[in-house]
């Protein structure tokens, strides 16, 4: 459905995106993560047809961006990141536009407006003026500009970006929906956002592909290092309980004391199998219990996509002293 080719793109002296090569098949949702900068949108923006690429073949649906550019683009429906909607029109009226800028023929056009609302959610909202709709709302209606020429690929730019928790839902669920009909390619800086929605996930950083897998695989990496808790009671008797409990490396007490509480970073060997990770949590918690002392927070620490990204470009941790 997309293949990628050694994709560059220099804006001026600055290389946005270097050597760059992956491919997406029929029907996959694939999530493109990565932190700002790391040329998402420039990536997606080549893909669309919407900006040249320096170097590099890339090919939509079987067609060469550069040679069959048309029959490409015609592919694709692409939501940028700040959809551009038109507040003075109401949204049926901009969707069918849309569908005649997309070149849907006009005894199609209904039928193709109303499938893209439906999809989209946006039914209710099919007579409203869009500067007058929020903005989950115009998000939606972006996805729904996206769609409305039918084409078997979509490629959404941040699809929930600045959106409130309950609309990151409605939009995650409708992209969803979309799965099995059409494939989808969309960019994202939130690790959860991919674990939710994507079947596979291809990661970039600064502009150069660091990993691409199944999400399962890439939740992998994920696995906490350390743990982080505050317990009631007395300190020295917990660091006690702590450092006897098995598979653990080290207990270093935080240094900002509250009156009634310590707190402490419990770490592992680097080693240790996932799942002896999750017994050792437990263990840890259940012998502070039984020693009488009140467990406050446990947080695991070390999960963030941030590092999951030092653990790539860094390759795999040195091994701990035994
Ligand atoms: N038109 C442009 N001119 C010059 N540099 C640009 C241009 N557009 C993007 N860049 C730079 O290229 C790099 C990649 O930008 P891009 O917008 O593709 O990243 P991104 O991963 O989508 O980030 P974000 O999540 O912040 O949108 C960044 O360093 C950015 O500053």
């Amino acid at each position: 459905m997309i293949s990628v080719s050694h994709l560059v793109k220099h804006y001026g002296s600055h290389v946005a995106v270097d050597d760059v090569s992956f491919r997406v098949e029929k029907g996959q949702i694939v999530g493109f993560l990565g932190p700002n900068g790391a040329g998402k949108s420039t990536t997606l923006r080549i893909l669309s047809g919407f900006l040249g690429m320096t170097s590099g073949k890339v090919e939509i649906c079987g067609h060469d961006i550069e040679e069959a550019s048309l029959e490409a683009r015609r592919s694709v429906g692409y939501m940028p990141e700040a959809v551009p909607l038109y507040p003075e029109m109401r949204v049926v009226e901009y969707l069918t536009f849309r569908a005649e800028l997309k070149g849907v023929a006009r005894a199609k056009r209904r039928a193709h407006v109303d499938d893209a609302m439906e999809k989209a959610s946006v039914f209710d909202v099919a007579n409203t003026l869009i500067g007058k709709l929020s903005k989950g709302y115009r998000q939606r209606v972006g996805l729904a500009d996206a769609l409305v020429a039918n084409p078997p690929l979509l490629i959404l730019d941040e699809p929930t970006a600045g959106l409130d928790p309950n609309q990151i839902r409605q939009v995650r669920e409708l992209i969803a929906g979309l799965s099995g009909e059409h494939t989808v390619l969309l960019s994202t800086h939130i690790l959860s956002e991919v674990e939710q929605s994507c079947d596979r996930v291809i990661l970039i950083a600064k502009g150069k592909l660091l990993a691409e897998g199944k999400t399962a695989d890439i939740r992998k990496m994920r696995r906490p290092t350390a743990l982080d808790i505050t317990v009631r009671g007395d300190g020295q008797a917990a660091a006690r309980v702590l450092k006897a409990i098995q598979g653990v490396a080290k207990v270093k007490e935080a240094t900002a004391k509250q009156e009634d509480s310590a707190s402490f970073q419990v770490t592992w060997a680097k080693k240790l199998p996932d799942a002896d990770i999750e017994q050792t949590i437990e263990a840890a918690v259940s012998a502070l219990v039984a020693a009488g002392l009140g467990v406050r927070e446990v947080r695991p620490v070390g999960s963030s996509l941030e590092d999951v990204f030092t653990e790539l470009t860094r390759g795999p941790a040195p091994e701990e002293p035994s």
